[in-house]
């Protein structure tokens, strides 16, 4: 299976104050992956690595190929984010913030038609602003504008927090199906649940440095929750 996300030597800085401490990873194409650890311990900065935000060395490669300097880049690659936050436009319906995602001009199998069907409450607020949406809608919507970009891999960080139980089985069935079409996830997630129903396997970061992963089986060990015990 060819590898859509390859991180080697990473490290990564904010004004000088070094986060990730040289890491190396791959996720395959299909592959489910939790990233665990601790507050603090580098989890969404691995991920915005991606995109150069923090200051980056080492290198990270997307379908084979190191990424330059532009922001657009990994996602026109394949790659795309969920970030902390959703980042929804207020002032755009959601029919709008899902075409946004359009922007990255790659051809695939996602449409409004399919992305609505995979979250009815989106097709049914089509109309309304963004945020008027419940926070359990709002991340539904962050995820339909990504798949809108026919990514190989979807990053998603944190997508439960703050939300309800039922809300979040709702979202591990909606990330099943997702799966079932072929893409790739990469999931930050303090929810270990979360993780055990989605991923095959798990990488733990602890200040920085990769310091445990295996099949998400060995998550629930003790060795495994000391590492990433809040
Ligand atoms: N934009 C930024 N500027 C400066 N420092 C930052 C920035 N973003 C994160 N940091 C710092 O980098 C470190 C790692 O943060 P990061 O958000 O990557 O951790 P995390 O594992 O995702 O934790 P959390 O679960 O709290 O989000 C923290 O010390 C944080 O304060």
């Amino acid at each position: 299976m060819s590898v859509v996300l390859e991180f080697r030597d990473v490290h990564a800085s904010y004004s000088g104050a070094v986060v990730l401490q040289g890491i190396d990873f791959e996720i395959a194409e299909g592959e489910s992956v939790g990233l665990v650890g601790r507050n603090g311990a580098g989890k969404s900065t691995a991920l915005t690595s991606v995109y150069g935000i923090p200051t980056v060395t080492g290198r990270i490669l997307v379908g084979g190929k190191v990424m330059g300097r532009k922001r657009y880049e990994p996602t026109a690659r394949g790659v795309s984010l969920v970030p902390q936050g959703k980042r929804i436009f207020p002032n755009l319906t959601v029919e709008e913030n899902i075409l946004l995602g359009r922007a990255s001009g790659r051809k695939g199998q996602w449409t409004l038609a399919s992305v609505f069907e995979l979250f009815p409450n989106l097709a049914r607020g089509a109309n309304r602003p963004g945020t008027q949406l419940s926070g359990g809608e709002q991340q539904m919507l962050a995820i339909a504008r990504a798949l809108m970009a026919e990514p190989l891999l979807l990053m998603l960080d944190e997508p439960t927090e703050g939300l309800a139980p039922v809300v979040i089985d709702e979202l591990v069935g909606a990330l099943r199906q997702i799966r079932e079409r072929g893409t790739a996830l990469l999931l930050v997630e303090q929810h270990i649940g979360m993780i055990q129903q989605l991923a095959d396997r798990f990488l733990a970061l602890s200040k920085g440095e990769l310091v445990s992963q295996g099949p998400v089986g060995e998550l629930a060990t003790r060795a495994v929750q000391e590492l990433i015990a809040l």
